[in-house]
């Protein structure tokens, strides 16, 4: 039945094939509406969204086109463009360099903020050092899986050594309990992470002040962690674009890829 809230990506399929469930092994969303640029506020994830994934995590840098596309849109909206990403804070100042400063800044899955000048940063956790040398362990043992090293968290990456997954994952969910921190699950790659932030709560908390109050928030990510932004930028009277697929998600819309987000991008400022 069409004619709910959800009715933009409402299509009439088939529900049965030979008299069983049919089950769709990708959601079709739309592709998203060029909104008036005065009535939206932007929020971006970065890995996936932005830039395309890479096996080293390290080795990403935005370049000149799209810090330009960047500082484009940024214009357009009147300021109205937040990043929010699983990086720091401070990883996210080396990828984007000096336009990370005119940016409203979310890090570490919704955990860390800085905007306008302001900076709000919790405590680190001491169970992170014992979470990096347990993964560190581990991946001197693993040939093709890296550690990295965050502010708020620690990752193990297995892109290079995708069939390690089971047992990266089974470790990152044991020493979670065992430390008390958060277990996030990302792309080839499973962190532990300060517990409590969501990238949810980091679209709520800008969307209640100038100059994005009052306008509809737009949330493009790719991943598990940007589902909580995509259900608050639909609360709050947007939507969720997803980059790439997925079977289940929040978001309304969907775009492929990294560079279909640029075109996106580019049309707002057109
Ligand atoms: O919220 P995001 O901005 O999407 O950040 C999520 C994680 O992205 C990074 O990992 C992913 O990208 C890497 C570089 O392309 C790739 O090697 C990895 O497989 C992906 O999972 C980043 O390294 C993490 O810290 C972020 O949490």
């Amino acid at each position: 039945m069409c004619g709910n809230a959800l009715a933009a990506r409402c299509v009439h399929l088939p529900t049965q094939r030979n008299g069983r469930p049919l089950i769709l092994d990708k959601p079709r969303l739309a592709v998203p509406p060029l909104v008036p640029p005065r009535e939206m506020s932007l929020f971006l994830d970065l890995d996936g969204t932005l830039l395309d994934l890479v096996d080293d995590p390290g080795s990403v840098v935005a370049d000149a086109s799209l810090r330009g596309l960047l500082t484009r849109v940024t214009e357009r909206l009147d300021g109205r463009v937040a990043i929010v990403s699983g990086r720091s804070i401070a990883q996210m100042d080396a990828i984007l360099g000096p336009l990370a400063h005119e940016l409203a800044i979310s890090g570490s899955h919704g955990s860390e903020h800085r905007w306008q000048g302001i900076a709000a940063h919790p405590v680190r956790p001491p169970a992170l050092d014992e979470a990096h040398a347990r993964l560190r362990d581990f991946a001197d043992a693993h040939a093709g899986v890296r550690v990295e090293d965050k502010s708020y968290g620690v990752a193990l990456h297995y892109r290079t050594a995708p069939t390690i997954e089971p047992e990266v994952r089974t470790l990152a969910a044991e020493l979670a309990e065992a430390l008390n921190l958060q277990f996030q699950p990302g792309k080839m790659m499973a962190e532990l992470r300060l517990p409590g932030g969501d990238k949810g709560k980091a679209v709520r908390m800008l969307m209640g002040r100038a100059p994005m109050a009052g306008t509809r928030p737009f949330f493009l990510g790719d991943d598990d962690t940007d589902e909580p932004g995509f259900v608050a930028a639909r609360d709050l009277g947007g939507a969720g674009i997803l980059v790439g697929s997925r079977t289940v998600t929040a978001a309304l819309y969907a775009l492929p890829d990294p560079a279909s987000v640029h075109d996106w991008l580019a049309r707002i400022t057109a």
